[in-house]
């Protein structure tokens, strides 16, 4: 169902270009570590300058006052540089801070708007992945690799031109030496981008396995699968370890590589160095001062070239981000000029509604309309598209053909906000928070108060339970309630739904099977939410249903019969069928 936009193929350019959008709040911060990079470079310019004049004019002329006054720019610079290196990290620290933290929250939005189909279609291990370990790796990439890349640029363009400025011949042979590695690294550093990729790859596999091994613990040791899962856990860490172990090999090819190359350079200047010297074309300061500008230029193309890798790989793992922020179309969206409802009667039509997953399709051209006050059940075999019409109902997803309609307004055109909170939900699996069972249940309607909370409680039948806890409603609750019962949990979610008090309760009722008591209590919890609005239920417990003015049995996404229990019982048809093979006869 999720689409990627057409023509989404895009390059690293692209991303690159998208990511530094973030930037654009901050920007006179950037200008900000710009400058001061331009400081620190300046500061490691002048000392070879200084150690040429130390040099020439004091070691040659034994100066004194000379030397003092060197020695004094020496420490002056020194301690500005320190300056501005600690206000720069203050800052990137800042930069990191801020842009990591939008590009999260612009992430998690994304996520929230892309809603059910999205949720469906990728795990939780997957999604997790991208809004955490992703995003923060992120910060490297705006904290530290991009103000370095500036300060590296500004330090080979200088370096580079005071090295020439002293003699263009040995630079001449040093440019002569270095393309021996501008011939052979790009091949080595595809090598290296090539295996990085698949590590990420297979490290993002890694990650959601951990996740899935973790969050089905109990599961595994129902099943006594826990040896099957750790060879399956184990399969993926060894594809992971194999990934990485090549990546870092290609690393450390590069860069022993590039120190031969440069060593190679040193050997050079010194050869031709001495050459010169013997030719009085060059002096020893001079000699000396190029060295220095020639170590200078090389660890800053090296800290550049690792820098640009670097980036390369950030920008493999930015590929999940820009997908889903910029590639994954949301399917439902808020329309352009939504229509907002204070209160709705509760009627719900449906014009003939299509809808298909891919190519699956499971609703057929569905007509039918629920009066405002009316309990009305679906019914049928599983996978026969029960769920899905409620998924519908809260537009979870659009139907491709058809309308449906709250109180003769196109849900389409609806704001979001308003169709959701007329619509409470309750779904098979309950989400509870772990937080107090009262703000549980206050998750209905944030603004209620503390008596409004136990009031609801007393009509879900949950007050009696709560109280028992060791800490009655300010007991916490562990992860998704793991600490209550399945009724109680279902009780909690009621007593919300009381408490938010929509006009359409739309239900897709739990398959568990619960005790006889339990479920009686919770079947009165469920009639005091039920009265006296519209009622849309998934009902697999045929006797839950019994008093609902009218039951759909839905066969292949249309409705095969319909009417209250007692006509479809009287019909002896497939409704009759179903009662009869279930347990539910009463
Ligand atoms: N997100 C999805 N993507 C693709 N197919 C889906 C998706 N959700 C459901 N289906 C398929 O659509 C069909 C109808 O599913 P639906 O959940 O609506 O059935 P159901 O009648 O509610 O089943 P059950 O009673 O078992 O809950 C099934 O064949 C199911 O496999």
């Amino acid at each position: 169902m999720l689409r990627e936009k057409k023509g989404s193929r895009h390059s690293f350019l692209d991303m690159y270009l998208w990511l530094m959008t973030y930037y654009r709040p901050y920007l006179w911060h950037l200008f900000y570590i710009i400058l001061l990079s331009i400081v620190v470079a300046c500061g490691e310019l002048v000392i070879p300058k200084t150690i040429n004049y130390f040099i020439d004019n004091i070691l040659g002329q034994k100066d004194k006052r000379l030397f003092a006054i060197l020695l004094g720019i020496v420490i002056g610079i020194s301690i500005l540089s320190l300056i501005s290196m600690i206000s720069r990290n203050r800052k990137e620290i800042y930069i990191r801070e801020k842009v990591s933290f939008d590009l999260q929250v612009s992430i998690l939005s994304k996520v929230r708007q892309l809603g059910f189909p999205y949720f469906e279609k990728n795990s939780i291990g997957h999604i997790l992945s991208i809004v955490n370990t992703d995003v923060f790796q992120m910060q490297r990439l705006y904290s530290v690799n991009i103000p370095d890349m500036i300060k590296q640029i500004i330090m080979i363009i200088f370096s580079c031109l005071l090295a020439i400025n002293i003699n263009i011949e040995l630079s001449i042979v040093i440019v002569f030496c270095m393309s021996i590695y501008y011939i052979f690294s790009p091949m080595i550093s595809k090598k290296f981008v090539q295996y990085s990729q698949i590590a990420n790859s297979k490290r993002k596999e890694f990650d959601k396995k951990i996740y899935e091994s973790i969050s089905m613990l109990p599961d595994l040791k129902v099943n006594v699968a826990e040896q099957w899962d750790r060879k399956l856990f184990l399969m993926k860490l060894k594809e992971y370890a194999d990934a990485m172990r090549k990546s870092i090999l290609f690393s450390c090819v590069r860069f022993s590589f590039r120190k031969f190359c440069i060593d190679f350079g040193i050997i050079a200047i010194m050869l031709f160095g001495f050459w010169m010297f013997k030719n009085s074309r060059m002096g020893i300061a001079d000699i000396v001062t190029y060295l220095l500008y020639y170590s200078l230029a090389m660890n800053a193309i090296t800290q550049l070239i690792t820098n640009i890798n670097q980036q390369q790989l950030l920008l493999v793992q930015a590929q999940n981000i820009y997908n889903l922020y910029c590639n994954t179309v949301v399917e439902v969206d808020e329309p352009t000029q939504p229509i907002f409802m204070d209160k709705v009667k509760g009627e719900i039509t449906f014009n003939n509604v299509k809808f298909h997953y891919g190519n699956k399709t499971v609703v057929h051209g569905l007509n039918f309309c629920i009066k405002p006050g009316e309990r009305i059940a679906f019914v049928g075999k599983s996978g026969s598209g029960k769920s899905t019409i409620l998924k519908l109902i809260g537009r979870f997803y659009d139907p491709q053909e058809g309308a449906i309609f709250l109180d003769g307004v196109n849900i389409k055109k609806l704001s979001t906000a308003t169709l959701r909170e007329q619509i409470g939900y309750v779904f098979q699996e309950s989400f509870l928070f772990q937080t107090s069972i009262k703000e549980n249940i206050r998750f209905g309607r944030p603004d209620a108060t503390d008596e409004e909370v136990i009031h609801a409680a007393k009509e879900a039948f949950a007050y009696d339970f709560i109280q028992s806890q060791p800490e009655g409603f300010d007991t916490h609750l562990g992860e998704r309630g793991r600490t209550l019962s399945g009724g109680q949990i279902q009780r909690i979610c009621i007593a919300r739904m009381i408490l938010k008090n929509p006009n359409i309760i739309v239900l897709d009722e739990a398959t568990s099977t619960l005790d006889n008591y339990t479920e009686t209590e919770i079947q009165l919890a469920f009639n005091r939410l039920f009265k006296g609005r519209t009622v849309i239920c998934v009902a697999h417990r045929l006797a839950t249903v019994r008093e609902f003015e009218r039951i759909c049995l839905i066969e292949d996404g249309v409705i095969l019969e319909e009417g209250s229990y007692e006509d479809l019982i009287s019909l002896h048809g497939k409704f009759y069928s179903l009662v009869e093979g279930s347990n539910d006869k009463k």
